[in-house]
């Protein structure tokens, strides 16, 4: 069983970059999503319309305290699929090191073959983030471990900060192939497959904050951009990241806040309202008031 590991901080767009692999349908896929906050809204995104084995791991670090379970899933669905590819999605606040470290163990006995960790970095947030100095070693950690790095969002900046941002790169991993893509698009290259590299492990402070919800009603998806635009102001404190899926009286839809950027994707269909908001010292209350005043 093959692994690729997808990693890349909050919003980066690893989801999309799983959505765009399984629409090429290489083989039997299995899917195992960690996510922060634990109402899944990445695994319901992925999931829709494809017949791909999808588990969930609760909400937690799959590279620290959730290791156990990761164990077992991978050993579950080894049992269960055998799919020829298996495709990890840890939140954007874990390290690929701490992934690989755990799969070690039970590498030879299952079969598993690791065979690309995929990296993905936000061409418009990249630089910020890290000069902001909050987020430092996830970075570190993991772009020093991607065998191909995803410079993605390429159609937010402009050729000076892209050449920027891969220069920084470049700083933490000189072998990576990089490649430029909008909404992850790549043909992705072949690589040697991993064998008993000494992974490079940082630790690291997750205390980050979230809020989630799953509240009943309907919206107006007017009032809920409003809320996104003021957190992305700091009205609220510090949020980093914000997503969800809400029902309206057109039907349901999904947005994203990343680094600014608010994005809303009709969805065809939908079983409830999910939203997370991810960040440090907010206000969660007055977030929820306010979405409580956003329904209908
Ligand atoms: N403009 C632009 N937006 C993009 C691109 N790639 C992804 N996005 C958007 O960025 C947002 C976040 O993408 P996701 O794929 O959900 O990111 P993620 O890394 O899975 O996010 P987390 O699970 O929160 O860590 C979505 O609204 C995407 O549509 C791109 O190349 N350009």
């Amino acid at each position: 069983m093959k692994i690729r590991i997808v990693s890349g901080f909050l919003g980066a767009g690893k989801t999309t970059c799983i959505c765009n692999m399984l629409e090429r349908r290489e083989g039997l896929t299995g899917v195992l999503v960690n996510e922060f906050g634990d109402i899944g809204i990445d695994a319901e995104l992925i999931q829709r319309g494809e017949a791909v084995d999808m588990v969930e791991l609760p909400s937690g670090c799959i590279c620290c305290t959730l290791r156990n379970d990761l164990v077992q899933a991978v050993e579950e669905i080894k049992a269960r699929v055998n799919p020829e590819r298996l495709i990890i999605e840890p939140s954007g606040l874990a390290v690929p090191s701490g992934i690989l470290e755990a799969l070690e163990p039970i590498k030879e006995k299952l079969g598993l073959e690791i065979e690309a960790i995929i990296g993905i970095v936000d061409a418009d947030g990249f630089l910020p983030n890290l000069e902001s100095g909050l987020f430092g070693d996830f970075y570190t950690d993991q772009l020093a471990n991607s065998d191909i790095i995803l410079v993605n969002k390429v159609d937010l900046v402009p050729p000076e900060t892209l050449q920027q941002v891969e220069e920084k790169i470049r700083e933490y991993n000189q072998s990576a192939v990089i490649l430029h893509t909008v909404n992850c698009r790549a043909e992705l290259p072949e690589l040697a497959t991993h064998d008993g590299i000494d992974y490079l492990h940082l630790h690291f402070d997750h205390e980050f904050d979230s809020l989630a919800l799953t509240p009943e009603g309907s919206y107006r998806r007017d009032d809920i951009e409003q809320i996104l635009r003021d957190a992305d102001e700091g009205k609220f404190g510090h949020i980093y990241r914000a997503k969800g899926i809400f029902e309206t009286a057109e039907g349901y839809y999904n947005f994203d806040l990343v680094h600014g950027q608010v994005n809303f994707k009709k969805l065809k269909g939908g079983s409830g309202n999910k939203f997370i908001f991810i960040g440090k010292d907010f206000d969660k209350k007055t977030v929820e008031e306010r979405l409580a005043q956003a329904k209908i």
